[in-house]
């Protein structure tokens, strides 16, 4: 494969078992994101969205295959690399937020470029790169100095957003990002998320239960679909999948 086509994210032959768990809860064979593209993926809950999403950001490491970022390996990089190329290669926005509560708005945004020389670099101005991220995401300049329990659940879901994006990763991880807010706010955050992304040139994955949210991607996958577990696991007790 040449450097030009390699995908953005590459999982082969992937089996990952949770320590103690009696089954697999993903044997995937093959999965890609492409650099630059939107992937919807969806499944019922428990099914191993999170857990998947934690492989493919190298969190969590599988029993076999091989997760590839950029054609790297995270299996071949030692804990402290993997946590760095983490940081400069890719932008987190969690169900729960995760904003830090003793920072304000706009530092909790800034936080990335902290961690990561090669964030700060793509941010430019990183400050003035956080401030347009945060407008863009319709927050008042009155909130940026705020701590983010001042802020609505919709408000801290968008510096979230704001986080995620700042210096420009190559790739955007939103894990149901969208399950606190009422319709009309998912559909706009949604909108904006992806306008942000195309113009970073990042990818997304990003995970919902909502399927009428589904159109807005360029790809959508069911992970039911694409993972193995339950049908190898039945294959092995005799229960049906
Ligand atoms: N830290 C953990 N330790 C052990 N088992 C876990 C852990 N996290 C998740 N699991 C198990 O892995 C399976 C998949 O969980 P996961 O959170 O990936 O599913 P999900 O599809 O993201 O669910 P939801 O839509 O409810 O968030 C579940 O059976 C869950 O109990």
């Amino acid at each position: 494969m040449t450097a030009g086509t390699e995908p953005l994210v590459r999982c082969q032959g992937l089996r990952f078992r949770w320590p103690g768990a009696a089954q697999d809860t993903l044997a995937i064979d093959h999965f890609e994101v492409q650099a630059g593209s939107t992937l919807f993926l969806h499944g019922p809950s428990g099914c191993g969205k999170s857990t998947l999403l934690s492989i493919l950001a190298g969190v969590l490491q599988p029993q076999s295959g091989l997760v590839t970022m950029q054609g790297q390996a995270w299996s071949a990089l030692p804990a402290g690399r993997r946590d760095q190329r983490r940081a400069d290669q890719v932008g987190y926005v969690f169900q729960q937020f995760n904003l830090l509560p003793y920072l304000s708005v706009l530092d909790n945004v800034l936080l990335p470029c902290r961690f990561s020389a090669v964030r700060r670099q793509a941010a430019g101005d990183a400050p003035a790169a956080a401030r347009a991220l945060l407008q863009r995401m319709d927050l008042p300049p009155a909130l940026w100095t705020r701590e983010p329990t001042a802020l609505s659940v919709g408000q801290q879901q968008r510096v979230a957003a704001a986080r995620a994006l700042i210096g420009r990763p190559a790739l955007v991880i939103a894990d149901e990002p969208t399950s606190a807010l009422d319709e009309d706010l998912r559909e706009r955050f949604v909108d904006v998320l992806l306008q942000a992304c195309a113009d970073a040139g990042s990818a997304i994955v990003f995970v919902s239960h909502d399927q009428r949210l589904a159109d807005r991607f360029g790809q959508r996958a069911s992970l039911p679909a694409l993972n193995r577990a339950a049908a190898l696991a039945a294959a092995t007790t005799g229960a049906p999948a």
